[in-house]
């Protein structure tokens, strides 16, 4: 049987975002390789099971791919998809990332039913996320703000703020998107009030290293304007040992073949933020990323990360 006429079998996650973008690939496979049978295996992990605990306490983000990775070692999945920005900077050495699917908008949205901008806000207004990056940018640009934690997939956040438990919500702009909901966005918020995560708003595809075949096919599936940008930002995050659930923004743009990224890393009180960038030519995309590490690390990156394992 050829190569073309394969089956690809699917692990995602079940969150409707997780199976959105599994979906997407599906179609985007056939799209290129329309002799394929793709079909889906939506999973829970445990990532997705416990959710009364915080991430970093019970192994991280790690926890919501392990599963799909076993599944594909045992032969049941050949992909798994993945948002970029929640899978961890080291993959088990026999899982490889080989193809990153073009960006969605990779901001971060200010959502509210009741102000159209951060900057209205009453004081003490409260604000959800759980995310360190966003809780210590919005602390620095709005310091009198309270911030709560708010967990779970998109949806269960968004009934959250509509039962009126916060006056506003930060979310990637981009699930809103897929999720067909941009109209919840009522302020993109600039990258100099909230750098966004490593990788946001991209989607990866991981298989076997050894799947040759099937690491041919994803090619059709590369974007690899998202691939350099997404590649810097994660060598920056690899440099700075930024795991999981760290205060650590990253954003890289093109413009022709010169590559920018800033990168961030803030107290999550707010009280400290540092930024660094680097301009290049973009073939050097990873050398770029880790000399805006090396740039953080001189202004005392890691005292701030280390205070956070304390
Ligand atoms: N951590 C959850 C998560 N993982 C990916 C996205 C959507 C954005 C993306 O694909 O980067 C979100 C939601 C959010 O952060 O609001």
């Amino acid at each position: 049987m050829s190569a073309e006429n394969r089956t690809i079998r699917i692990a995602t996650r079940k969150s409707a975002l997780a199976m959105w973008q599994a979906e997407y690939v599906q179609s985007q496979l056939l799209r290129h390789h329309p002799h394929l049978t793709v079909e889906l295996l939506p999973m829970s992990t445990q990532g997705d099971k416990i959710l009364d605990t915080p991430l970093a306490k019970i192994g991280g983000k790690g926890l919501f791919i392990k599963e799909l990775e076993i599944a594909m070692l045992e032969g049941r999945a050949d992909i798994a998809v993945h948002s970029m920005k929640d899978i961890p900077v080291e993959f088990p050495h026999a899982f490889g990332l080989h193809a990153i699917c073009p960006r969605e908008n990779p901001f971060d949205a200010f959502v509210s039913n009741s102000v159209t901008q951060l900057d209205d806000l009453p004081h003490g207004a409260v604000v959800g996320t759980s995310s360190l990056r966003r809780q210590s940018q919005i602390r620095k640009y709005r310091p009198d703000l309270t911030i709560r934690d708010l967990r779970g997939n998109v949806n269960t956040r968004l009934a959250k703020l509509d039962n009126g438990d916060y006056d506003a919500i930060i979310l990637a702009a981009a699930g809103l998107i897929r999720l067909g909901m941009p109209q919840r966005i009522v302020q993109q918020l600039p990258a100099d009030i909230s750098l966004p995560a490593v990788g946001q708003g991209a989607v990866g595809i991981e298989c076997r290293n050894d799947d040759d075949e099937l690491i041919a096919l994803l090619q059709a599936l590369n974007d690899p304007q998202t691939h350099l940008r997404v590649s810097a930002e994660r060598a920056m995050n690899a440099r700075l040992e930024g795991g999981c659930q760290v205060p650590i923004g990253s954003f890289a743009t093109l413009d022709g073949d010169t590559l920018t990224i800033t990168g961030m890393v803030g107290k999550p009180d707010g009280t400290k933020l540092i930024y660094a960038s680097a301009t290049g030519k973009a073939h050097r995309a990873e050398g770029l990323g880790i000399e805006v590490a090396e740039a953080l690390l001189a202004q005392g990156a890691k005292e701030i990360l280390q205070a956070l394992y304390e």
